[in-house]
């Protein structure tokens, strides 16, 4: 029988991603170790293999079937745009995609169509200002710490993932308006979803028991 290669995200989804999979008897041990530098681990057990990689990356990895399956952040399936099945909300990682600016901002949100958006999501900016709004905005892509873009007046708005709110409380910011709802899933690749139904079907009714 062949490895079943699952890539995992590192980093904020990784702890509750290995918990889960602990509670449905797969062994974790040697990812959690924080001194390691090993990139990929194997259940011998049940045949599976894991990596941990950078969210973004998890979507190429499962399109071009490196991994079988992926479990990322529904920001990042959007954001990238890849062609595979998205199987199950795991119902953690939970947080929400927002317009944020500063209060005074709002109005020029709703009434002006020139405005400069910062993100790290380009393509999800794009679908809610282009397609959704229908308004034309310049869409700025940033790296990380996005909040300072309409602080230092790089931008008037942004585009970003609010969890508790803090970062943007922090920085006199506010939510000007909801994008969508976010939460981790679970992403298969659909050649192997026919090829290796009945294992990956198993495995996913496995995780579904734990939730
Ligand atoms: N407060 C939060 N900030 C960012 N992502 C969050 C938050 N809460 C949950 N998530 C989810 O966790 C995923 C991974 O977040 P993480 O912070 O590890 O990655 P990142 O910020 O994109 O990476 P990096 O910090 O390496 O640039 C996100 O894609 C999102 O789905
Ligand atoms: O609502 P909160 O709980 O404050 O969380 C939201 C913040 O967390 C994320 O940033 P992250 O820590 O990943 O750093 P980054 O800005 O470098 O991406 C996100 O981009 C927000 O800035």
């Amino acid at each position: 029988m062949r490895y079943l290669t699952i890539a995992l995200t590192k980093g904020r989804l990784a702890k509750k991603t290995l918990e889960l999979l602990e509670k449905t008897g797969i062994t974790c041990e040697e990812m959690k170790d924080p001194a390691s530098r090993k990139l990929i681990f194997t259940d011998e057990e049940h045949k599976l293999k894991f990596f941990l990689a950078k969210g973004p990356d998890v979507p190429t990895y499962v399109e071009y079937g490196a991994a079988d399956i992926g479990i990322v952040g529904e920001d990042t399936i959007l954001e990238e745009q890849r062609k595979i099945y998205e199987v199950l909300d795991l119902g953690f990682g939970k947080c929400r995609m927002c317009v944020c600016g500063p209060k005074e901002n709002e109005e020029l949100l709703k009434h002006q169509e020139f405005i400069r958006v910062a993100t790290k999501y380009p393509n999800i900016a794009r679908d809610f200002f282009y397609n959704k709004k229908h308004q034309t905005v310049e869409i700025i892509k940033l790296n990380g710490s996005i909040e300072l873009a309409p602080i230092v007046g790089l931008t008037e708005v942004i585009v970003d993932i609010v969890e508790t709110g803090s970062t943007l409380r922090e920085n006199g910011l506010q939510v000007l308006e909801e994008v969508c709802p976010l939460s981790a899933r679970v992403v298969v690749n659909p050649v192997s979803m026919r090829m290796e139904n009945e294992r990956i079907t198993q495995l996913l009714k496995e995780i579904k028991a734990v939730l």
